[in-house]
């Protein structure tokens, strides 16, 4: 008996009582073990899988990859036949040596459809409110502000302006990605062509498809007669945004990189290739980078995609450009409501020492219902929402030190604050610079109070 056979043979009660999906195959790449809820959840039996390659039962797997790099894969979303499964892949190791690996699957599909059905409802919620209120009209309007990091973008994104690279936006939610692409692509020789938005996390995986390539009648049942253009296709020769790209599903990014590589698409359900002319801006709010090195974004695509990079940096970093942002609103909802409105003193001050986790959408909500809550014409603290107003003051509570029974000396003190800082910034220099000491001084001091 193999050493990977006495480990099966070991664990199998347990496997076998476990509600989720379970499959090993071994250093050749060979399936010698799957458990009862593998075979709920595939529909197959254990025999149409035991004793075959694993790329021959679940190509699409990442066994094999884990059996190469040793790497384990977490969370990993894919499909098994019919099931959307979650997956976790380790390697199984004697010493230092690979002898197998093991893939342990949640069965998600049904939350999966669900999740999908609600999310594609509440796009179209959106969408439709959108043209209703026409919110469209003025979303190429860009506020810059004062800040250096703003400035810095915008250089970058004029540069992106002038050529055709494909360009990758970073940022938190509400920071003005689609606002900034708009911009390059008003600001390119695609100008005046479509630019068109795709939210990769809220239209369902197979939907997503359909809706980026087109589809040919017949494609599947609900096919439109004559079938459909897809994204690619109504975008000719403008851009396409790809927002949220962070969130597509792996098998989609390998035809989005078909795409930019060989600049023809082919309809789902057809076979003609058509080539396709359209600039590429992918937008993420989450670090692609990680997802990357954590196997969920194909890294051929994420070099593909970040000729050039632009990262907008959150609001509450660049609290300078505050101001900006809230004339250009107040401004515009002043046309709208045929009234001024002016923010008052107070209101300001609560205003610039807001964190905006929510970033500029936010902020835009909290003037656009300050503007409806004033009587007077200026906004003040009232006009604010009491999770804004009622804000811990900064630089107290996340601080403040807790001694009880003990008053403690200045040193204490400032061992701890240190530790804090350490703690809350992860980094020494982030740490020195909010403490507004050099970092030499920073080393000094955690050395003198044995801090690690
Ligand atoms: N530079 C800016 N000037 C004026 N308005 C802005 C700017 N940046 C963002 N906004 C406004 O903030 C809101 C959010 O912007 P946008 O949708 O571009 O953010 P996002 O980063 O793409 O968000 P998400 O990641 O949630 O899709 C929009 O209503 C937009 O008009």
């Amino acid at each position: 008996m193999t050493k990977l056979e006495r480990i099966i043979k070991d664990k199998e009660f347990i496997f076998e009582s476990l509600h989720d999906g379970i499959s090993i195959i071994d250093h050749r790449g060979i399936v010698v073990y799957v458990n009862n809820s593998n075979t709920r959840i595939t529909r197959k039996d254990k025999s149409y899988f035991i004793g075959k390659h694993v790329q021959d039962v679940v190509p699409d797997s990442g066994m094999l990859g884990v059996l190469e790099t040793g790497k384990k894969l977490v969370d990993i979303t894919t499909h098994v036949y019919d099931a959307t499964v979650i997956s976790n892949i380790v390697p199984i190791l004697d010493g230092e040596r690979i002898i197998g690996v093991i893939s342990i699957f949640r069965d998600i599909t049904e939350i999966k459809k669900l999740n999908d059905k609600l999310e594609y409802a509440n796009t179209t919620i959106k969408q439709l409110y959108e043209k209703l209120h026409e919110v469209n009209e003025n979303k190429s309007d860009l506020v810059v502000g004062k800040s250096q990091a703003m400035k810095e973008v915008m250089k970058y994104a004029l540069k992106a302006g002038m050529v055709d690279s494909n360009l990758l936006i970073e940022g938190e939610s509400g920071t003005g990605k689609e606002v900034l692409a708009r911009f390059v692509h008003k600001n390119s020789p695609r100008k005046g062509k479509p630019f068109l938005v795709v939210n990769c996390a809220s239209i369902p995986f197979n939907l997503l498809e359909s809706e980026l390539f087109g589809y040919e009648e017949g494609a599947f049942t609900g096919a439109r007669k004559g079938g459909h253009p897809g994204f690619f296709e109504m975008a000719a020769g403008g851009t396409l945004l790809l927002d949220e790209i962070g969130d597509m599903d792996i098998a989609l990014q390998s035809k989005i990189l078909r795409v930019i590589q060989n600049k023809e698409i082919i309809k789902v359900g057809g076979n003609k290739i058509i080539p396709v002319d359209v600039r590429i801006i992918a937008a993420t709010h989450k670090d692609l980078r990680s997802l990357v090195a954590s196997g969920k974004f194909r890294e051929d695509l994420y070099y593909r995609l970040e000729v050039i990079k632009i990262y907008i940096p959150p609001l509450r970093e660049r609290k300078e450009d505050i101001i900006y942002y809230i004339d250009n609103m107040l401004g515009k909802m002043g046309k709208k409501i045929g009234r001024d409105v002016r923010m008052g003193e107070d209101a300001l001050k609560i205003l610039n020492s807001y964190d905006y986790p929510g970033n500029i959408r936010e902020l835009e909500n909290i003037i656009e219902r300050a503007v409806v809550m004033d009587e007077d014409g200026i906004i003040s603290k009232k006009d604010l929402p009491l999770y804004v107003t009622e804000q811990a003051p900064k630089g107290s509570s996340q601080l403040s030190l807790q001694y009880q029974d003990h008053f403690p000396t200045m040193e204490e003190v400032e061992a701890d604050v240190i530790r804090k800082a350490l703690d809350k910034y992860k980094s020494k220099s982030k740490a020195a610079d909010v403490l507004n000491i050099s970092r030499a001084a920073l080393y000094r001091k955690m050395k003198n109070f044995d801090i690690k």
